[in-house]
């Protein structure tokens, strides 16, 4: 029998029939398919009901290095051709965290020709993720500081684990700038003044305080969490498609062209603006400040 999923009972998993093949990849029975395992990020789409669960599965913190967001931009790609599926939900195979954002060691000491594949593997899992036609729930189970952060703000619905997590946009604690394609975000998230302070401040939330704000939608226990996400997920899937999904691309069109018309011009500048000794410096002290944590 496949290990318990967290979030999920044991009851309900024996009833949506887990089990583990030969191949020794957690796959359901009937109307589960799973096509993506091997890598760092997991599909397993309910033919059933049209909703694919989408896991970050990169311990231990699931920062997002070239190969996840390359495996991330692939797999919102497939969903969103696969004309049965009508909702996504972003969760984290990784206990305690959602995603630790952006890996910092794609942006210390590294290439400026790898800085910019790096860069542009993220502008294309956040078009796709920001621009899809699908619902899209972020089911955060941990900790969400920068990328993660984005990641789920890019999401149509957030749920978030109550306790000792935070979120949000942490770039100037590390000396580096939140693009303006992820100020664009907050902004539409959360309004002028509330992006103002948190991105200077480079604030990080706890759940309380990020729904106190409008950065998630509701908070619940951990183990709440997926059975929130589903339960909200009954109400968008009522809703006309074609009327929903004219309505998001139409709120959403002006922030995704405006990275779209200057991809290359944004890539190029990360990688100047990454390569500065200034900004490696800072970079160098953080990574330093995460080690120390532990000693
Ligand atoms: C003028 C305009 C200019 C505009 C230019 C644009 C430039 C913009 C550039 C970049 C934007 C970046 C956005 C980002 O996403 S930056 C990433 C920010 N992320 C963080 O600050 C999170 C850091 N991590 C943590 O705070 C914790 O790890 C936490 C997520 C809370 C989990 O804590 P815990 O469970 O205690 O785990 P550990 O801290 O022990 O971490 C375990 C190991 O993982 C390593 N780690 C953690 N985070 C990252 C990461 N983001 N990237 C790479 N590695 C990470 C950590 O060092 C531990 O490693 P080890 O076991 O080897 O010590």
């Amino acid at each position: 029998m496949a290990a318990p999923m967290r979030g999920m009972s044991v009851l309900r998993q024996a009833f949506q029939g887990l089990v583990r093949p030969a191949g020794g990849q957690v796959c359901r029975q009937v109307q589960h398919r799973c096509y993506s395992t091997p890598g760092h990020v997991q599909v397993d789409m309910n033919s059933e009901t049209g909703v694919a669960t989408v896991r970050l599965n990169r311990p231990p913190v699931n920062s997002l290095n070239l190969d996840v967001l390359t495996e991330l931009s692939i797999a919102l790609e497939k969903l969103e051709t696969d004309k049965s599926c009508k909702a996504m939900v972003l969760a984290s195979a990784a206990p305690g965290i959602f995603s630790a954002g952006l890996d910092i060691l794609e942006m210390y000491q590294s290439t400026p020709e790898r800085c910019v594949a790096f860069w542009r593997a993220l502008q294309d899992a956040w078009l796709n993720l920001y621009g899809s036609r699908l619902i899209t729930m972020a089911a955060i189970e941990g900790h969400s500081p920068a990328g993660g952060c984005l990641l789920a703000m890019s999401c149509d619905y957030r749920v978030m684990a109550e306790g000792k997590f935070q979120i949000g946009l942490n770039e100037t604690k590390l000396g580096i700038v939140a693009p303006f394609w992820f100020t664009d975000v907050m902004l539409n998230t959360i309004g002028h003044r509330e992006t103002e302070k948190a991105l200077q401040l480079g604030a990080l939330y706890s759940a309380q305080q990020a729904l106190s704000i409008g950065l998630v939608d509701k908070v619940v226990p951990l183990a709440e969490v997926m059975p929130t996400v589903e339960g909200e997920l009954k109400n968008w899937l009522q809703i006309p498609a074609a009327a929903r999904v004219i309505t998001k691309t139409s709120m959403r069109k002006a922030v995704l062209d405006r990275l779209r018309s200057q991809k290359e011009k944004d890539a190029q500048f990360f990688a100047d603006f990454i390569n500065r000794d200034s900004v490696q410096k800072s970079l160098g002290m953080y990574i330093a400040s995460l080690q120390k944590k532990k000693n």
